[in-house]
């Protein structure tokens, strides 16, 4: 089987008719869909008392709590779509890459990738390195019914990002030295990366998650020239990866302004867009045939209903004449966010674009 083909017998199973799918296919919706990147999450007081005592990352390995953590958004905000609760470095781990998300701090890494000898840490992944993402996502779409469940995945320069530098930075000057020092080197990590990535959105795939969102949250450090050259070619491998399947693959990342349009080109059904730029602005940098996602600025939501009201009716406002938009932030929930801020959210940008 080519790796753009669906495995013969997979039903999918979401409803396709959700708002949510239909505006990423650019179909005609009800009304705009809504969900938030970190929906499930700090916010949440029933999201804490779950966690309580349990490491980050074991949370993400039990199949009854990333059911319950998954689900605690969807009931309490009515947003169209739930995202599964993990984190980027989850398939890292999977492979045996000895590493852990350290509260307050994020991704820490215990021996960076900064050799070519170290890229022997990276196997291949399989199924069965990630059966609890299987079991979770059965559980999940059992409970969901008709709404539809996002898979996603760290890209490869992202997750390249928290290998080579060890943990969060603000500069990446340790990837960056791999990338124009020894691009060879560079081009091969993210190769790697890539189809470590791709296995792991195909379980998820395989397992009904009905759409894919590919965060690669940190390339906005990049030019648009040096992300073409030497990050493109390994994202535009995990998207192709998983065409075959025919669900929705949205492509996100943070201060991307500049690079829309090859993010875009990387092989995106949608992209998301943080607050920074307009979303018609967006839509004029990338050209037609793809829906976008976005990107109401997520401080909004500390500023009271008015001002949350009035900047989302910017957004949709700015949004009217796309061929496709799904309403999200334009970066993840703040963890002090008030929650009912974000109910109050969805539910004025249902009311408003009801058709
Ligand atoms: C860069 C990145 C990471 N993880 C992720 C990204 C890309 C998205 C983005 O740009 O924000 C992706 C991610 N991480 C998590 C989700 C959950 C699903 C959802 O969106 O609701 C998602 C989509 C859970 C999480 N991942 C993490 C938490 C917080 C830890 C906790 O709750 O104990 C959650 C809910 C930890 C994490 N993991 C990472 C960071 C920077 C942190 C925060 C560290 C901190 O502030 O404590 C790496």
């Amino acid at each position: 089987m080519s790796a753009n083909e669906s495995p013969a017998g997979r039903q999918p199973t979401a409803t396709y008719d959700s708002a949510f799918l239909k505006a990423c296919r650019r179909e005609p919706v009800p009304h705009t869909p809504v969900w938030f990147m970190r929906q499930a999450g700090r916010s949440l007081p029933e999201y804490r008392k779950v966690r309580e005592g349990v490491p980050m990352l074991e949370s993400c390995m039990r199949p009854d709590l990333v059911t319950e953590i998954t689900l605690q958004p969807v009931r309490r905000h009515d947003v169209d779509a739930a995202i599964y609760f993990s984190d980027i470095v989850v398939p890292l781990k999977a492979i045996g890459i000895d590493l852990d998300i350290k509260p307050g701090v994020g991704p820490v890494v215990e021996r960076p990738i900064r050799t070519r000898a170290d890229l022997a840490q990276l196997r291949d992944l399989t199924p069965d390195d990630v059966s609890y993402v299987t079991e979770a996502i059965g559980l999940l779409t059992a409970e969901l019914g008709a709404t539809p469940l996002i898979g996603f995945a760290g890209a490869p320069f992202t997750l390249a990002s928290y290998l080579v530098e060890g943990g969060p930075s603000r500069t990446y000057e340790n990837a960056k030295a791999m990338m124009y020092g020894d691009p060879e080197l560079w081009a091969d990590l993210l190769d790697r990366l890539a189809e470590i990535t791709a296995a792991f959105l195909k379980v998820q795939i395989e397992a009904g998650a009905s759409a894919v969102q590919l965060f690669d949250s940190w390339a906005g450090a990049l030019s648009p020239a040096d992300y073409r050259r030497s990050v493109l070619p390994a994202s535009a491998k995990v998207f192709r990866a998983v065409e075959g399947y025919g669900v929705p693959r949205i492509h996100f990342g943070v201060g991307t302004g500049e690079l829309l349009k090859p993010m875009s080109d990387a092989g995106a059904d949608v992209v998301g867009v943080d607050w920074r730029v307009p979303l018609d602005e967006a839509a004029r940098r990338i050209g037609p045939g793809k829906a976008l996602q976005g990107n109401l600025d997520p401080t909004v939501l500390f500023a009271g209903t008015e001002a949350v009201e009035a900047k989302t009716r910017e957004v949709l406002e700015a949004a009217a004449g796309l061929e496709g938009h799904v309403f999200n932030l334009g970066h993840g929930v703040m963890p002090s966010t008030d929650p009912d801020a974000l109910t109050r959210l969805v539910e004025y940008v249902h009311t408003h674009t009801a058709r």
